[in-house]
């Protein structure tokens, strides 16, 4: 494979720069109406939560002591009434209204932030999946299946909670405190300086935390991709396990991802257990100090260097507005904890959405529809790293040719018939479909051209009918019956509880490995594809369906190219080129006679098959020992 191989998403997390801006302007920003009502709503709710302190401390020290004017910040004196029955009322409705004005723009800006961060990582999310469907093969034979998913599922989340909680919580922090701390100022701004000096010890003690939690962020998040792919791993493989008695073994493997996630969350929390009290601490020591100066200067005139008057009102104020000025300071703790882990997840999805795309359309790519099938090999070489796989393999295939790739085990067999779906590309030389290069080509018209019946079938969780019918959405209820009559499905199909509407369960589970190929031919026959790759297609089922299978599959091959893979040399006598590969090279060619005649591997092999053992050089034997 060239030089920029694909990397797995580990390798790539570093790289990825201001991952929350990058999500606010990519997914953010086009929804950013919402954030405006919630950042508006949330401006509104906070300043009236302010009122209800204000409007006490006027109200103390006009109405019940008499002491000053009854007066209002902003509030032209007129509107306000002279008498202090009225005033006393007028207080009441105020911080009534007050209320209900903080609890109405507190519900519209819940319901504003959470639809812009519900929103906006509904995107991520399925932007991530299309990015990771885009991906060529070689990235999921990299990623492990639980990385995958961790990103898709636990990073989305923490983002999303990110952009959800800091919007509520880190504009009502900042509204608070900008408000809090003009009023407080505007007041008493000697007072108002013993409150806010704890406010830049708060800050430090925050950089440094953020500084040193950041990379134990990143570890909890690439641990918890490990614990998931442990997971994936153990359950994926639980017939094995069972078979292989190794319960308590894999039990163990996941208790050890699992401690390891533990303790790098124990990292973090070591971190936070420290900082979130440190926070409280200093919000505290702000409040004990509002409270003894104020406390000291209404019993005896300013004390220290302070001057000038403070009323029994203004220090009730003050002492209500600190507490309400602290309490969004000690949250700082939980919004830095969303951020930091929000942006380890935000690197993640971001790694994977960078990941280069290797495998796409060129910019001048043409359809490759129709399609006659004649199919060259151009001295195509390629490996999954460095070293070669397939070495300077070249054949002609006439359209509606059966070719068929013979060789020992490893030799190269499906990694030769991968080139041609472009799941890989090759290396040096060239795949041509009726002349046309692979890459110059689109994806789509090439792999919809080419129909691919593998070893490993797959089938869906779904019905038998849905799992026929995937690929051709269209097909009708009778094309899928017909299509399972050409795969030899029919007859069992119509004897399971529910026929065609039967649960197949989890990856098939529920049918046998010879139904699941069945189902899966009679999917490739609905796609009546123009070329036919059948990659060992008749593997682990018993000579009675072998015998069926292969019906089919002559049926299927009838008119069409054709590639057979094939370890039983029965089943490709009639091809009309046997290939025989053996180290990623084409050691032998021609017919099935001719390659009798000439006496070398493929003689050899046939020679096993026909259970001829004892006939076999040495020579072969011995190599056979090299490939096991
Ligand atoms: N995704 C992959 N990444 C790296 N190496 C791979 C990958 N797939 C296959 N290989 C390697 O490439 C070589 C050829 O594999 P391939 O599956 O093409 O052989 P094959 O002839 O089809 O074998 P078999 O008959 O056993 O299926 C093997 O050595 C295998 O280890």
């Amino acid at each position: 494979m060239s030089e920029d191989t694909t990397v797995a998403v580990a390798d790539r997390v570093d790289e990825v720069e201001a991952p929350l801006r990058r999500v606010f302007r990519e997914y953010g920003l086009p929804r950013v109406h919402w954030f405006v009502v919630a950042v508006a709503m949330n401006l509104v709710a906070r300043l009236s939560s302010l009122l209800p302190p204000l409007v006490l401390g006027t109200a103390i020290d006009a109405v019940f002591n008499g002491s000053s004017d009854y007066s209002l910040p902003l509030v032209p004196k007129a509107w306000l009434p002279a008498e202090p029955k009225a005033q006393f009322w007028f207080s009441v409705a105020l911080i009534v209204g007050a209320f209900v004005v903080t609890a109405a723009c507190t519900w519209a800006q819940g319901i504003a932030s959470d639809v812009f961060a519900h929103r906006s990582l509904h995107a991520v999310r399925v932007d991530t999946f299309r990015k990771m469907q885009e991906l060529d093969m070689a990235f999921f034979d990299e990623q492990q299946t639980g990385e995958a998913m961790s990103i898709l599922n636990q990073d989305a989340t923490n983002l999303e909670r990110f952009l959800d909680q800091a919007l509520k919580n880190g504009f009502r922090l900042v509204i608070m405190v900008l408000a809090i701390g003009a009023l407080l100022i505007s007041m008493n701004w000697q007072l108002a300086l013993v409150t806010l000096v704890g406010v830049p010890l708060m800050a430090l003690f925050t950089i440094w935390f953020s500084r040193k939690v950041a990379p134990r962020y990143d570890a909890v998040r690439s641990s918890v991709g490990d614990l998931n792919t442990q997971l994936e791993n153990s359950i994926g493989g639980m017939q094995l396990v069972k078979t292989s008695n190794t319960e308590e073994f894999e039990t163990e493997r996941v208790e050890r991802a699992s401690w390891n996630f533990y303790t790098t969350n124990m990292d973090v929390l070591k971190l936070a257990f420290l900082y979130r009290p440190g926070m409280r601490l200093l919000a505290g020591l702000s409040f004990v100090a509002t409270f003894v100066v104020g406390g000291l200067w209404l019993f005896s005139g300013p004390p220290l260097f302070f001057s000038g008057d403070l009323t029994v009102g203004e220090f009730v104020v003050f002492i209500f507005l600190t507490q309400r000025f602290i309490d969004p300071l000690a949250q700082i703790s939980n919004i830095i904890d969303w951020f930091e882990n929000a942006r380890a997840s935000g690197k993640r999805i971001f790694g994977l959405m960078d990941t280069p795309v290797r495998i796409e359309d060129a910019p001048d790519a043409i359809e490759l529809d129709p399609v006659d099938g004649a199919v060259e090999y151009d001295d195509v070489t390629f490996g999954y790293d460095e070293e070669p796989i397939i070495e300077d393999v070249s054949f002609d295939a006439a359209a509606g040719d059966t070719v068929a790739f013979v060789g020992p085990t490893g030799a190269g067999k499906s990694t030769a018939v991968k080139l041609l779906m472009r799941l890989y590309d090759v290396d040096e030389g060239a795949i041509r479909v009726d002349g046309h290069d692979v890459r110059d080509v689109t994806v789509g018209s090439l792999r919809e051209s080419i129909g691919y019946v593998s070893q490993e079938t797959y089938l869906f969780d779904g019905t038998v009918a849905e799992n026929i019918r995937y690929g051709e959405f269209d097909a009708t209820r009778e094309e899928i019956i017909e299509a399972a009559k050409a795969a030899e499905a029919h007859e069992f199909i119509e004897e399971l509880a529910d026929g065609y509407d039967t649960q197949v369960g989890e990856r098939g589970a529920r049918l046998s490995g010879g139904q699941r190929q069945r189902i899966s031919i009679a999917r490739t026959v609905l796609q009546d594809p123009d070329i036919l790759i059948l990659d060992e297609a008749t593997s682990a089922v018993d000579t009675e369906t072998e015998v069926l299978i292969q019906r089919s599959l002559d049926r299927l091959a009838a008119d069409r190219t054709t590639f057979v893979i094939a370890h039983r040399l029965s089943t490709v006598t009639d091809a009309d080129t046997i290939l025989v590969l053996e180290e990623g090279r084409v050691v032998e060619r021609g017919t099935h006679q001719e390659l009798l005649e000439e006496d070398g591997l493929y003689a050899n092999l046939w020679a096993v098959q026909a259970g001829e053992i004892d006939d076999l050089p040495d020579e072969f034997v011995d190599r056979a020992r090299g490939d096991v």
